[in-house]
């Protein structure tokens, strides 16, 4: 946790734990930044090389700024958590994860905000332990399901996919250009830092593989149970998502109780780190009202 002024920084932050809930026993990484009374959990998306830090690594200073303890999972399958296959639901399995890691360091109650993966894991979790939940918010993600406006599955999700089957730099730059609207702000430094990070584990990109072959639904379509949901929720959108399009999120908005939506314009895949400043005030925002 820090406790000056100094930069937050992976290292410092870097925590590892073993978690045992239901039928996971392993070892999960995460990130711990802060120390406020209330927390905030943050969990990345699918795509290979992703972590809690490549994903939010643009949010965690205001947060702690403001307040809050942060906590980035590493969910089982990426990054420094350990390998796992998901033949069932992902969503749920990183909801199990979830409980175990707040089991193992004593966080009775979270607010999530999922990119992705990561908002159909948050979602998962509200629905089988709505106590343990303060606030949502979602990007990019909260359900799966088809879209009634784009072909599924939708360019980015197939660019993931052959990035998983050959985890080159060129397939890398492919998904990567459709990740953000502005692909002026990818830098070589980031490209290279997230190859390095995917082929570190090869086993996490082969594993990926091997659940979707046995399992293609890895994020299952949970719409129909939005409505159990209480908790306040923000739903937050690039208008130019090439991945999960926007009327998921519109979905999402009609089926929660209590759910408000904003869309940002020029914004793609990546809102938390596209817009980071404005997502950043606005998260902050929802969170203290
Ligand atoms: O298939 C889905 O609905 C989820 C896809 C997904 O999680 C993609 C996320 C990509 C990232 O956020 C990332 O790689 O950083």
């Amino acid at each position: 946790m820090s406790t000056n002024n100094a930069p937050i920084t992976e290292s410092d932050t870097s925590r590892f734990v073993r978690i045992k809930e239901g039928d996971l026993d392993l070892q999960l990484h995460y990130n711990d930044a802060g120390g406020g009374a209330e927390t905030v959990v943050m969990l990345h998306g699918s795509g290979p090389g992703a972590s809690g830090w490549a994903n939010f690594n643009r949010n965690v200073e205001p947060f702690v700024a403001a307040g809050y303890r942060v906590v980035l999972m590493d969910c089982p399958g990426w990054s420094k958590s350990d390998p796992v296959v998901s033949t069932g639901s992902r969503s749920d399995l990183n909801a199990r994860a979830l409980k175990g890691l707040m089991h193992a360091i004593g966080l009775d109650k979270v607010h999530i905000v999922g990119n992705s993966m990561g908002g159909h894991s948050a979602v998962a979790f509200a629905l089988a332990n709505p106590e343990r939940v303060g606030k949502l918010v979602l990007m990019g993600g909260g359900t799966g399901g088809l879209s009634p406006f784009v072909p599924m599955p939708t360019e980015g999700i197939k660019l993931i996919g052959a990035l998983y089957r050959d985890p080159t730099i060129e397939n890398l730059k492919r998904m990567m250009n459709v990740f953000v609207y502005d692909t002026s702000n990818l830098t070589e430094e980031l490209f290279q830092a997230r190859l390095d990070n995917m082929l570190s584990r090869r086993d996490h990109l082969e594993n990926f593989v091997k659940s979707t072959e046995a399992n293609p639904k890895q994020f299952p379509d949970v719409g129909h149970r939005l409505g159990e949901i209480a908790a306040p929720t923000l739903v937050v959108w690039g208008r130019d998502d090439r991945f999960v399009p926007l009327d998921i999120g519109l979905r999402l908005v009609t089926g929660l109780q209590k759910a408000d939506l904003h869309v940002f314009s020029r914004c793609g895949h990546w809102a938390q780190w596209e817009h980071a400043e404005k997502f950043n005030r606005m998260v902050l925002d929802f969170l203290a009202r």
